[in-house]
């Protein structure tokens, strides 16, 4: 079984090399398909990659279980026709800004993005997320590991909250562009086993001014078990002062 999985990840992965190669599922090289403010950044900061070679956090390894490749295999299908782009993931924040990315200076070399903190494959944040334009809806894939414990064998409500963080947060900013959480509130419903995976489905609801608000819903693969549910307040830009 565990072996047949490896192959099976594997297998997937090298067709998932090809299909990065697709100008419309990572908006590489399509600009009249790109029209938000963030997608353009993120499809300048995949263009980038190639030429730094930064490692993409967000691609399948042989942690993934069937139900996360699955999952995976699901939506880079919808990003065929471009109603959904794949988000590409690296473990430096500064990575991610554009004119920023591959920066060799010391303090940045020091720093990581939280859910990238781990160097072993599958121990803890394993997420891939999706984002749709016509929505405004970012999702993420999410496969917690082993040492997210929080109650014994269920994730850590702060793993919970940090995963709904970065959705909701790269939804405000693929949306709105830079932004920070000024605000979340989030109701556990019922305990995430770890090992298991969840999808985090987040949406911006409303912008006023700098203020965006977002909502987001974390559920089972089947949808039938509502895990999370939580309600945000991002505000972009300004607050750099
Ligand atoms: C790159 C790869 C992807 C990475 C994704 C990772 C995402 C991670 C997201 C995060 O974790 S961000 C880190 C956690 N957040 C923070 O640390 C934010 C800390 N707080 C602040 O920096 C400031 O309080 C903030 C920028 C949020 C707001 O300060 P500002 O000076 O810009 O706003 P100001 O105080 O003038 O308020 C503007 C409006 O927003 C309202 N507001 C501000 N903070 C609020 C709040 N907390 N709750 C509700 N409303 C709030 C405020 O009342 C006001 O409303 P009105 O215009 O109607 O008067």
């Amino acid at each position: 079984g565990m072996r047949r999985g490896l192959v099976g990840a594997q297998a997937r992965l090298a067709g998932d090399k090809k299909s990065r190669m697709r100008a419309p599922c990572t908006a590489l090289g399509a600009p009249s398909l790109i029209f938000l403010h963030g997608i353009s950044t993120i499809s300048f900061q995949t263009w980038l990659s190639q030429f730094k070679q930064l490692k993409d956090y967000a691609l399948p390894n042989s942690s993934w279980s069937q139900g996360m490749m699955d999952l995976y295999s699901k939506f880079l299908e919808m990003c065929k026709d471009g109603t959904w782009k794949r988000i590409p993931s690296y473990n430096r924040t500064v990575d991610h800004i554009p004119g920023k990315a591959g920066s060799n200076e010391k303090e940045q070399k020091k720093t990581r993005l939280f859910l990238r903190s781990m160097d072993a494959e599958g121990v803890g944040f394993e997420y891939a997320m999706f984002f749709n334009p016509s929505e405004k809806r970012m999702v993420c894939l999410f496969q917690p590991g082993p040492y997210l414990e929080g109650p014994p064998g269920f994730a850590h409500g702060g793993s919970t909250a940090a995963i709904i963080d970065s959705t909701v947060g790269s939804c405000a900013l693929v949306v709105a562009g830079r932004a920070m959480t000024a605000n979340l509130s989030i109701n556990y419903r019922s305990p995430i086993p770890l090992g298991s995976v969840v999808l985090v489905d987040s949406k911006v609801d409303q912008v006023e001014e700098r203020k965006v608000f977002l909502s987001c819903e974390v559920r089972s693969i089947d949808g039938q078990t509502l895990h999370a549910e939580a309600t945000g307040k991002d505000l972009a830009a300004g607050f750099h002062r």
